[in-house]
């Protein structure tokens, strides 16, 4: 399967405001440790520098009409990180309320998360939970976290309530249809958007690192060698002008 990588995604083909746009874009933000490094700083200062991009780029996506913008903010594997990454890494949500909420306000956008957030800690949850509640109501961009999230312990939760359910009479065997599963993953609650539309991969990896590995089954891929930090309103413009000129074929021919 031929993998796209833009080299330089500021001269790829145009996106053009009026063509087709992904409804749901997630991105696997990487690099992050990465471009502190080329900079000679600490890997938590690529960090911060990288919740700033994801506030650049929410605003952009919303203004693009971007139904749901899904963020790989924090993986199960990712507590296996050294303590104070992981304790820097928790206070991000924090940060980000902080500077940013009056602006999601301004901008209409919904906060929404997909993981097991209930292990967070205390105050980063709280915050979060805060978030979700004063946005509840706001009609534009859905910006969904991924947090404290994998995919393949999604997958077996959903398998394991699949199972309960069978065992209980409430669900029959030849009920278990795509749909059916679809709703017991934590994805089910974006509705008509759950499945990405465009899977984005920042740094240059081409591995889909246990994200959403059910709903991206039919997503257009899209690898860029720049790291997180790096990635602008150009770069994703450039990014969804590549979605535009793909053509989907869901399996079919
Ligand atoms: C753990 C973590 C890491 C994190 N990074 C910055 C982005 C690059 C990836 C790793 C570091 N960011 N950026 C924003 C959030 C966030 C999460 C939930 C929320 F409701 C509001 C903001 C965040 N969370």
């Amino acid at each position: 399967m031929a993998l796209f990588k833009s080299e330089n995604p500021k001269t790829e083909m145009p996106f053009d405001e009026n063509g087709i746009v992904p409804a749901h874009v997630a991105i696997i933000m990487d690099g992050n440790g990465r471009w502190a490094k080329k900079k000679l700083m600490p890997r938590v200062y690529g960090h911060k520098e990288g919740m700033n991009t994801v506030k650049r780029i929410a605003i952009e996506a919303s203004g693009l009409d971007v139904k749901v913008l899904t963020l790989y903010a924090f993986s199960t594997e990712n507590w296996k990180r050294p303590t104070d990454e992981v304790n820097f890494l928790m206070g991000l949500p924090i940060d980000f309320f902080d500077v940013f909420m009056p602006e999601l306000m301004q901008n209409n956008i919904k906060v929404t998360t997909i993981g097991w957030i209930d292990q967070l800690p205390e105050k980063t949850l709280k915050v979060v939970q805060n978030a979700i509640e004063k946005t509840k109501d706001n009609t534009g961009l859905i910006l969904n976290f991924a947090l404290n999230y994998g995919s393949r312990a999604e997958i077996l939760q959903a398998t394991k309530m699949i199972a309960r359910d069978v065992a209980t009479g409430k669900l029959s065997e030849d009920e278990i249809t795509d749909e059916v599963f679809s709703g017991y993953l934590f994805t089910s609650v974006l509705g008509e958007w759950q499945d990405p539309d465009l899977l984005i991969r920042t740094s240059g990896e081409i591995r889909l690192s246990n994200f959403l590995l059910w709903q991206a089954a039919y997503s257009e891929m899209y690898f860029t060698e720049e790291f997180w930090p790096d990635f602008s309103t150009t770069s994703l413009r450039a990014a969804l002008a590549e979605y535009q000129h793909r053509n989907r074929r869901f399996g079919g021919i």
